[in-house]
């Protein structure tokens, strides 16, 4: 793997926490509600405000997308105001790193009329896609790629897209899943998307996407395990404040454990979907106290021991959680996470050759890491363009003193305030920057 290359100018000096972290912190709106919300707005039958929306890479690029597929997105008033459309015309849909958009947008994109290609950052182009393009080939939308089954590839939309029943293997993305649903209800058969692989990732995402879609009145069938049929139809158009994003929500955490101080995040929706919930369970294996109230959820930091997780279905918080096993009293086990060699970077491999290179005692095994903490010396932490390593890294340094993180902008991809967010719990100094609930609405 190529780490990029870090310069002084593109080095950010993590801060260190020489007392308990103790503090509140905001935290702005989900990635992945925001991006489904913006396809099933885009397919509505009337239109729809988004309220607290996320404003981040991916975000942006998923309101591009819809709009270049013929949506409408005014921000001038409270929140985001879809207003739904079609595009009639060919254009490239740039999706950056986003799994969301490179997901979710093909679909939308094959009830359109015209050429619409879609590419992205170089690493982008390795991430998987080939189970998407052939299950949207199975549900008759003609899709165009050099054979590789990645980015670059061009859907040729009609306008109308059959649908029916197609068979798909999703251990390695769940957002394949997702990606077929979502537009569905426009299908003229709707659909039924059948797993047939041995594993299923990130569960708690696709019951997501079925309650976002029932939530605008589709009927979805999920009473056969692995398998999902979504009846066609309309797509109402709905008000809706968007969560705040409860994965992103990890590293802060985090801080409490690794400090052992204590840490609170107002707004914890008392019933969610989003996989970022389980933290709840995971912090409290590690030793925490996790107190969720009607307002909020706070976590207090005691004697951090070692933990034998399966993360199959939260895969998206491992980097963190890996983080936090570097400071246990034990050692700990993390699986069912082979799938997130696919993600941003091969993450698996990256945390492992980032967590030795601080003198860390970290294997990677096919499906997860074994981490036996070690004391951990001052250098540099790559990232790989991974807004996730970055809050890895920012974690560690909080232990370790001396932890310059490369590239802490690449946080930008699901939270541009990071930097500032963490620097002002972990410092206990107010920056000069608008609160997060301003920002967002
Ligand atoms: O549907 C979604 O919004 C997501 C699904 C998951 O993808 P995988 O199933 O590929 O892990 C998750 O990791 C990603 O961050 C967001
Ligand atoms: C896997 C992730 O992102 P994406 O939506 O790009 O797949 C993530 O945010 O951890």
């Amino acid at each position: 793997m190529t780490a990029e290359h870090a310069t002084a100018a593109n080095l950010w000096n993590a801060p260190y926490a020489a007392t308990p972290v103790d503090g509140h912190v905001e935290i702005p709106g989900s990635k992945s509600i925001m991006a489904r919300e913006l396809i099933l707005s885009a397919l509505g039958a009337t239109p729809s405000r988004l309220r607290g929306p996320l404003r981040s890479r991916d975000s942006l690029l998923m309101r591009d997308a819809i709009c270049a597929l013929g949506a409408h997105v005014d921000e001038s008033g409270a929140g985001w105001l879809v207003t739904p459309g079609t595009a009639n015309g060919d254009v490239t849909i740039d999706c950056g790193l986003s799994g969301t958009v490179m997901r979710f947008a093909p679909a939308l994109a094959a009830l359109s009329t015209g050429a619409f290609t879609f590419d992205g950052d170089e690493h982008a182009r390795t991430r998987p896609m080939s189970i998407l393009l052939d299950g949207l080939r199975k549900a008759g939308v003609d899709v165009a790629d050099d054979g590789r089954g990645t980015l670059p590839f061009t859907v040729h939309g009609t306008g109308a897209v059959p649908g029916g029943v197609v068979d798909i293997d999703a251990s390695a993305s769940s957002q394949f899943v997702t990606g077929l649903l979502l537009s569905a209800r426009r299908f003229e058969r709707g659909i039924t998307v059948r797993h047939f692989g041995t594993t299923l990732p990130s569960l708690p995402h696709i019951l997501m996407t079925v309650e976002a879609l029932r939530r605008r009145g589709a009927q979805v069938d999920t009473s056969t395990a692995e398998q999902w049929s979504v009846a066609p139809g309309t797509l109402d158009g709905i008000d809706l404040l968007i969560e705040p994003d409860l994965s992103n929500a990890a590293p802060f955490l985090a801080a409490a454990l690794v400090t052992e101080g204590t840490v609170t995040i107002p707004h914890w929706p008392a019933m969610t979907t989003q996989p970022g919930d389980a933290l709840r369970g995971v912090l409290a294996q590690f030793g925490a106290d996790v107190t969720l109230t009607d307002e909020s959820l706070t976590v207090k930091g005691n004697n951090l021991v070692g933990v034998d997780l399966d993360l199959s279905a939260t895969g998206e918080l491992a980097p963190v959680i890996a983080a936090i096993c570097l400071f246990a009293s034990g050692p700990s086990r993390l699986r069912g996470i082979g799938h997130i060699r696919g993600h941003e970077t091969d993450r698996l491999r990256a945390l492992a050759d980032e967590f030795n290179s601080l003198g860390g005692d970290v294997r990677e095994t096919p499906d997860g890491l074994e981490i036996t903490p070690k004391p951990l010396h001052s250098g540099v932490f790559s990232t790989y363009s991974d807004h996730r390593m970055a809050h890895a890294g920012a974690v560690i340094g909080l232990g370790v003193d001396g932890i310059a993180v490369q590239n802490i902008e690449t946080t930008a991809k699901t939270m541009p305030q990071f930097a500032t967010l963490w620097t002002q719990l972990v410092t206990g100094n107010i920056l000069d920057t608008p609160a997060v609930s301003e920002m967002a609405r």
